[in-house]
């Protein structure tokens, strides 16, 4: 099952132009007070590439993709979305591509049922019947692993099935605007907190919506291993807001770059100190 996902989506990605940059970052600093998370940071995103953003707790991994979801300025630098220079938030400048952010934090409506959590954006801007909707939220629910309970509550879920139902609520897409769907989904820790079998749902599926829309790139934070052996093709290694290794996924087990090296072995000997 898994070969075939890796096998589709090679094969979707090669239609695509990737050596055409998508997103690029030039010189970005971000600091919070006093302290800087990000620290000139060159990077670059290209068509149809599933890139990994991984490193040590506080190393400005989420910061970085709130920057590229325009939701958080940058200090300095400059950005580029498909060749064009955004300047400001994405409030105040249309990006050429669309860009979805999947958060980390499940955070559901508690006085909503699944399903009009799920469905809840087709609700309120889709001309969609209820009925239209209601079976696009059971082929979601289905998808992350969740059929039958479209009529429950939040409070009646376990925490890892609040995020699978925030990661329904994130790809359900209106088929009335197939162009609605962004270019580039950006995941915060998509399988943090979740069991290995239903981690392994999302990450099939992270795959399976990469691969069934051509060339769809995405960045993905994680801290888990599974997660970035099968979800990316390259893995890019932070530490103290910059690129510290950067590499496909097959060198990350080769490399002798001492901090990969510690981060998958977890040694607390090593040029990565936990922040205190
Ligand atoms: N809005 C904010 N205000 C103040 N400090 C912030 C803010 N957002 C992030 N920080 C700080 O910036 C640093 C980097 O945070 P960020 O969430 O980007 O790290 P991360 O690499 O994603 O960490 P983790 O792996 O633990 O999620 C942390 O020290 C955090 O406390």
């Amino acid at each position: 099952m898994t070969d075939q996902l890796f096998e589709s989506s090679a094969a979707a990605t090669a239609d695509c132009d990737n050596t055409e940059p998508l997103i690029e970052l030039r010189g970005i600093s971000k600091s919070f007070g006093s302290n800087r998370v990000v620290d000139k940071l060159d990077l670059t995103i290209y068509h149809g590439e599933a890139v990994a953003v991984i490193g040590p707790s506080g190393t400005g991994k989420s910061t970085i993709l709130r920057i590229i979801a325009g939701l958080l300025p940058p200090d300095e630098g400059e950005i580029y979305i498909a060749g064009q220079r955004r300047v400001g938030l994405i409030e105040d400048a249309q990006d050429p591509v669309g860009i979805g952010m999947v958060f980390q934090q499940a955070a559901l409506f508690d006085s909503l049922t699944v399903e009009e959590n799920v469905g809840f954006l087709l609700y309120q801007h889709s001309t969609l019947s209820h009925r239209q909707i209601h079976g696009l939220v059971e082929e979601v629910l289905e998808m992350v692993g969740l059929p039958g309970i479209a009529d429950r509550y939040p409070a009646e879920l376990s925490g890892g099935m609040r995020k699978r139902v925030s990661f329904a609520r994130a790809i359900v897409s209106n088929p009335q605007n197939p162009t609605d769907r962004p270019a580039v989904l950006l995941y915060d820790e998509p399988t943090a907190g979740l069991d290995p079998i239903a981690s392994t749902v999302i990450e099939d599926l992270i795959r399976t919506i990469h691969s069934g829309h051509g060339c769809r790139s995405y960045l993905i934070v994680t801290h888990q291993d599974s997660t970035i052996r099968r979800t990316a093709d390259r893995v890019i290694f932070l530490h103290r807001g910059q690129i510290q290794w950067n590499g496909s996924i097959t060198e990350i087990d080769e490399t002798d770059n001492p901090f990969v090296r510690q981060f998958f072995s977890g040694n607390v000997e090593g040029p990565i100190q936990l922040v205190q």
